[in-house]
């Protein structure tokens, strides 16, 4: 019998064409893939190795001018421009962005490339998620009914389901992998560690064995799941999510520990596929929970399940790292960055030429949060000064529905306007007057849009409601490009569109000052 203690803020969420086809054809190389598309007025074609023959030409090109301004590479001495440690989203996508600035790259992985979005995040979440949506509709027989559908019987082959999820990843892990390839990535295999300032050494964990030198170190080690103290992982009664996503079994009963967009996700997979939220069982169920007062730390219930997932956010993955050989203390196990990215270390200096991305510095633990970190620090290692404007970047959780985020909360807004002497307005809108979302029988979901009345600026955004992931975009847009909503006001949106209740939000806003040219005019030429 396994027993896992929490408080009870804790356990707040426990849940419980054939024609053009054969002329494009002919002539064709072997493993050549030809393309057209309309470029302007007319059709323009091309073909994926001339493209790939065209981007190493760049690419050597770059290289080369790197080298004769001094500014990289082997010609300074160096292995390599930029040695990156960790081949998650974060390493990826500021490998794939260096070599396209002609910087000569490698990455270090310790296990798997793809880190942890692709393997045990992410993308088989998603997967599961596609399914569980799918079958929470199909339960739903008032949403059936009204649609005018009958369904006579609903089930799932859980064996094909955890399939569908292992299987996405593993397409997404080789396109990951054949990109870094194709355009010249170094992939070494092995632990890395840094022995020094510029200096990595990669292998087995405790004896990295070979030495690579690099001008530039991206950090990019990412986080593993957060196990409170006392709490006993066995992976199959009491897990992480590294488990549930194997979708190994479904218990019947299960509590979910963690509030977070993880457990709010997973209550969403295990409901829809038949577990029950949980309630005070007393049948002698394998896993007990005791749920604590969190301030007066007194007993308040004990709940008997089937199985227990532990929710509880996710802890940076940075020992063995070696930062202990340049002076770098980590905070919480996070590595503290400035807002380049920089690592500082333990006297609050910047370590030259030494970055961290993604979950492990902690900023926004979030994988286009990395990616674009990876993509900011590559700008400035290229020579061009880049600061990331986190409050841009949107955040959404995948239940039903889905619900998005960008820029600040409505108390944090007013909190600096107080502080910086400026008025906030709000405006809400429902998806209820929205014909599309009413067509799909999802008329259930609601948009909030906080901004400044003065200026028109957008503060946040806040969405629940049918892909609210999809429609967060439109804001977080104008957030990082400046757009002002007198300008957004006049932006047309198709219809019928989910954007349409963006499109509402915009117009509700009572903007004190006008626009200063014509949104609609062409674009001169
Ligand atoms: C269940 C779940 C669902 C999620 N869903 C989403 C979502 O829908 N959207 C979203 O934006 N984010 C989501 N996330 C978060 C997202 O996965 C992370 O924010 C993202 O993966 C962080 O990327 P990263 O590159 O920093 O690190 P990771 O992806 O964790 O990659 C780090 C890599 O570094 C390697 N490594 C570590 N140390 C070393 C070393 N010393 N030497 C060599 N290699 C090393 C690791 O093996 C790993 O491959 C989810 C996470 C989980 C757990």
């Amino acid at each position: 019998m396994h027993s896992v203690s929490i408080s009870a803020s804790a356990s707040a969420s426990a849940i419980a064409s054939g024609g053009a086809r054969s002329k494009a054809a002919a002539g064709r190389r072997p493993g050549e893939i030809r393309f057209c598309g309309l470029r302007g007025d007319a059709l323009a074609c091309g073909s994926l190795r001339a493209s790939h023959a065209a981007a190493a030409t760049r690419r050597a090109v770059l290289r080369a001018a790197a080298s004769a301004n001094g500014a990289a590479g082997s010609g300074d001495g160096f292995d390599y421009d930029l040695v990156i440690i960790g081949a998650g989203v974060g390493g990826h996508g500021a490998a794939l962005h260096a070599v396209e600035e002609g910087l000569k790259t490698a990455i270090i992985e310790g296990d798997v490339v793809g880190g942890t979005c692709v393997n045990r995040g992410c993308v088989p979440s998603k997967a599961l998620l596609a399914v569980s949506g799918r079958m929470r509709e199909l339960h739903d027989e008032h949403h059936m009914k009204s649609l005018g559908l009958q369904v006579s019987s609903t089930g799932y082959d859980r064996q094909a389901v955890a399939d569908h999820a292992n299987n996405l990843a593993s397409k997404i892990r080789s396109n990951l992998t054949n990109s870094m390839k194709a355009m010249g990535v170094d992939i070494l295999t092995g632990f890395g560690k840094i022995v020094g300032k510029q200096k990595v050494r990669y292998g087995k964990v405790g004896f990295p064995e070979k030495e690579i030198t690099a001008k530039n170190i991206i950090i990019a080690t990412g986080s593993v799941p957060f196990v409170p103290k006392g709490i006993e992982i066995d992976g199959k009664t009491v897990f992480t999510s590294d488990h549930a996503l194997k979708l190994e079994s479904v218990p019947d009963w299960i509590a979910i520990v963690g509030s977070g967009y993880i457990g709010l996700e997973f209550s969403d997979v295990y409901t829809a596929l038949g577990s029950e939220k949980i309630t005070p069982a007393k049948d002698g169920k394998p896993v007990l929970i005791e749920l604590i007062d969190a301030k007066t730390k007194e007993h308040k219930e004990t709940l008997e399940v089937d199985a227990a997932l532990i929710a509880t956010g996710r802890a940076p993955f940075t020992n063995g790292l070696g930062l202990e050989n340049i002076n770098v203390v980590t905070q919480r196990g996070f590595i503290p960055v400035d807002e380049r990215m920089q690592v500082t270390d333990a006297d609050g200096n910047v370590v030259p030429n030494l970055f961290c991305i993604g979950d492990a510095n902690g900023k926004l633990m979030l994988a286009h949060a990395a990616s674009a970190q990876g993509i900011s620090v590559v700008e400035q290692i290229s020579g061009r000064d880049h600061i990331l404007n986190h409050l841009s970047i949107p955040a959404a959780c995948f239940t039903h529905p889905e619900i998005s985020m960008v820029g600040l909360t409505e108390p944090q807004a007013r909190e600096k306007a107080d502080n910086e002497g400026f008025e906030v307005s709000v405006v809400k809108t429902s998806f209820k007057a929205n014909t599309k979302a009413l067509a799909e029988n999802e008329g259930d979901g609601i948009a909030k849009m906080i901004y400044r009345p003065d200026t028109g600026e957008i503060l946040g955004v806040h969405i629940l409601g049918l892909h609210a992931a999809d429609l967060i975009h439109e804001a977080s847009n104008a957030i990082a490009l400046g757009t002002r909503l007198q300008e957004l006001k006049l932006a047309v949106h198709a219809h019928p569109t989910l954007s349409e209740v963006l499109d509402e939000l915009f117009k509700a806003a009572k903007v004190n000052s006008g626009v200063s040219h014509s949104v609609n005019e062409p674009v001169a030429a």
